[in-house]
């Protein structure tokens, strides 16, 4: 199955269960949540008419070209008196603009004659220098739609409007699994046979970026009837997310649990790394099946994992920017997967990590994207590629 229909099929299949609940929290714990209802404007903003420079405000109808008295000083945090006719105000930057001003000059293009007057130097224009009121944004007015995901920005925003807490999808709940006879813990003597586990941390760390609440379900040996136990215990999660034990071997059972207790929706793609990437359900819980080579779990998480978590919390931009770049490197050997290779931009050409085996995690460290190649794909220097930043998917 071709990487595009596999995710469309996976998030028609996210949006069939969406997770519902929902619940208010504080602007400093709403990092990286999805916001549950439209964020609407209850004040204007800015709420009043304020300057943008440090300088004097003035009615412009009462200058001729002479010199002006100053008759009030206006801070930021004040509430001035309406402008007294025929003359300026000292204004600075943030202060309300008083009543009866519409034009404020910056103080470098002023001459200050004495303590009481100054001089206007250049012309002057109506509006000028002065935000004006609901300039931003007026009340009533959508601000921020349910289903946007909420980043520094966002909480800015939410911020500016006087929110200190949003209405917010509860987080999605997430079992993850480490499948292999050969894993043990960092921290853990090696034995015989044995590497240590990666995938686990690298995946709880992802999914605690992307807002979701993990479930560590630790290491499953290579067992039938360990899986089935496993799985059946992990009925009250949103999603298993498993790596390892999906492809054709003797010791990869998760596809024989999916299909006895449950349906195995979706296995084998055109993608490299991640060929044997999973999906289906154990007894109605929705299980993805992550290929365990490390590249390959890192791969298939990014580009078809996050999607379809964060389309069950309504998010519908889900696929990541990318963008064209010269390749700066050959690829000889067409493939029919579409291949996913760890690399970087230099001298605004994309470059790729010498070892590419789904194995080598150190590719995707040294790397800052993945360079796609598309399928039956041969490059020679200077051929477009498309490069999505790893910064795209990481959080
Ligand atoms: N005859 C075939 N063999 C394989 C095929 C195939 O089409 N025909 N596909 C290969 C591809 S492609 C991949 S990818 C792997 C995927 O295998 P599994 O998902 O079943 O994963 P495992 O066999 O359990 O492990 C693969 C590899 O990754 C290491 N691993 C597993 N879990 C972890 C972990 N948590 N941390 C670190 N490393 C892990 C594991 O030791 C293996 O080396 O299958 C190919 N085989
Ligand atoms: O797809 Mo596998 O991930 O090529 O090694
Ligand atoms: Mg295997």
């Amino acid at each position: 199955m071709a990487v595009e229909v596999a995710l469309e099929r996976l998030l028609e299949m996210a949006a069939s269960s969406p997770i519902i609940q929902r619940e208010r929290v504080p602007l400093a714990l709403a990092q990286g949540r999805v916001l549950a209802e439209d964020l609407v404007a209850t004040l204007d903003l800015p709420p009043w008419p304020n300057s943008a420079m440090d300088g004097y405000a003035l009615r412009l109808a009462d200058w001729h070209g002479e010199a002006l008295v100053v008759s009030q000083r206006i801070f930021a945090g004040q509430s001035p008196d309406p402008l007294a006719a025929g003359t300026c105000a000292r204004i600075f930057t943030g202060a309300p603009v008083p009543v009866g001003a519409d034009c404020v000059e910056m103080q470098e293009n002023v001459v200050v004659e004495d303590d009481q007057r100054v001089r206007f130097t250049q012309p002057l224009a109506s509006g000028q220098n002065i935000r004006p009121q609901g300039q931003e944004t007026t009340v009533g007015e959508q601000v921020l739609c349910s289903g946007t995901r909420l980043g520094p920005i966002e909480l800015g925003l939410a911020a500016s409007l006087g929110c200190a807490s949003l209405e917010v999808v509860r987080k999605v709940r997430v079992a993850v699994l480490s499948t292999g006879d050969e894993l043990v813990e960092p921290g853990q003597p090696l034995g015989p046979g044995q590497i240590y586990n990666s995938n686990r941390v690298l995946l709880c760390g992802w999914l605690q970026r992307l807002g979701c609440e993990v479930v560590d379900a630790g290491i499953l040996p290579d067992d039938l009837s360990a899986t089935r136990r496993c799985l059946a215990g992990l009925a009250d999660v949103d999603l298993i997310l498993s790596t390892g034990g999906v492809s054709v071997g003797d010791a990869d059972f998760l596809g024989i649990a999916l299909r006895e207790e449950g349906e195995l929706t979706l296995w084998k793609l055109a993608i490299k790394p991640g060929k044997p990437l999973t999906f289906g359900h154990f007894r109605g819980v929705p299980v993805i099946g992550l290929p365990g080579n490390p590249a390959s779990t890192l791969v298939t998480f990014a580009l078809l994992a996050r999607p379809y978590l964060l389309r069950r919390q309504g998010v519908q931009s889900v696929e990541p920017l990318k963008f064209k770049v010269p390749a700066g490197f050959v690829w000889p050997k067409a493939g029919s997967r579409r291949e996913y290779l760890r690399g970087r931009i230099e001298n605004g050409r994309a470059v790729i990590y010498r070892n590419q085996s789904s194995g080598v995690l150190r590719s995707a460290a040294w790397a800052d994207g993945l360079v796609e190649i598309l399928e039956e794909r041969t490059l020679v220097e200077g051929d477009e590629v498309s490069f999505i930043p790893l910064s795209e998917v990481l959080g």
